[in-house]
């Protein structure tokens, strides 16, 4: 489990991340939502150490971050896979040699060994044989597809995830979210996905965190949002009327 308890950040005057406590779990894809500038990318880079927090603790399945020595905090990146927004591949490097680089960084793997992990993966985001190509080769969909594998190439206890979706079209969208959480599952990781996408929220969103202007405004899950009366999340989920129709229904239909 990670576990984080009354997280503050600031840069300079500007309080950004005001007392967050929450916790994630094994096997479960968590939705960090929130209005542009509540702080959503700010928190997840302190829980991968990109920031330092002034005060408040994160942990890692009882390892908390800031008494790890040098050795156990590069322990602990080995452990973590993320993917950035936009992919983030490097475009000189071909697909083999992208997902290969963490495994080159942080293992002593013969060429065989990784070359062995990398098809494995590869064959789980459903891209077999897309060794040779290069990013520019590839579409967007795809692209993701391999910003994952890289992700899982190291068997990663914790994902991260930093709007997975951005400039996707919403079929695409729905294999890459299916994808997450499947992989989630399967390996029992802690997911951990910052999202703007309210139909990866329905799908996916097994646990929700909302921040709002710093502050953990609601916690729960999808589909306690359909229910839930609080005033923040209702406000910021139903702005859309598409959505507003579908918790009519859904209310409509839990009461028959
Ligand atoms: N390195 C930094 N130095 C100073 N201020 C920062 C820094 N990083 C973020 N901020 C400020 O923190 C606030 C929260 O930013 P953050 O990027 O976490 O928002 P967000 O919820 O991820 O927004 P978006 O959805 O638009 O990505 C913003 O006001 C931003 O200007």
């Amino acid at each position: 489990m990670i576990e984080v308890k009354d997280l503050h950040k600031s840069f300079g005057e500007a309080h950004i991340l005001k007392g967050i406590t929450t916790s994630f779990e094994k096997g479960k894809t968590n939705l960090i939502i929130g209005q542009s500038g509540s702080g959503k990318t700010v928190f997840l880079k302190c829980l991968l150490g990109l920031h330092t927090p002034e005060s408040g603790m994160i942990s890692f399945d009882g390892r908390v971050y800031a008494d790890l020595d040098i050795e156990q905090k590069r322990q602990l990146r080995t452990e973590i896979g993320m993917v950035f927004q936009g992919s983030a591949l490097y475009d000189s490097l071909t697909v083999e040699e992208n997902i290969m680089f963490p495994l080159k960084m942080f293992t002593n793997q013969t060429n065989s060994e990784m070359l062995d992990r990398v098809n494995f993966v590869l064959d789980r985001v459903n891209l077999p044989g897309s060794n040779p190509k290069f990013p520019a080769e590839l579409s967007g969909g795809m692209q993701k597809r391999v910003a994952i594998a890289r992700a899982i190439v190291m068997n990663p206890k914790y994902l991260f995830c930093d709007e997975p979706n951005s400039g996707l079209d919403p079929q695409t969208a729905t294999v890459i979210d299916n994808l997450i959480q499947e992989i989630t599952e399967e390996y029992q990781i802690i997911t951990v996905i910052n999202s703007h996408d309210m139909n990866s929220v329905m799908e996916i969103g097994e646990k929700i965190v909302f921040l709002k202007n710093g502050h953990k405004a609601w916690e729960g899950t999808n589909e306690d949002m359909f229910i839930t009366d609080n005033e923040a999340i209702v406000n910021f989920v139903y702005s859309s009327n598409l959505f507003k129709k579908i918790r009519e229904v859904y209310l409509k239909e839990s009461k028959l």
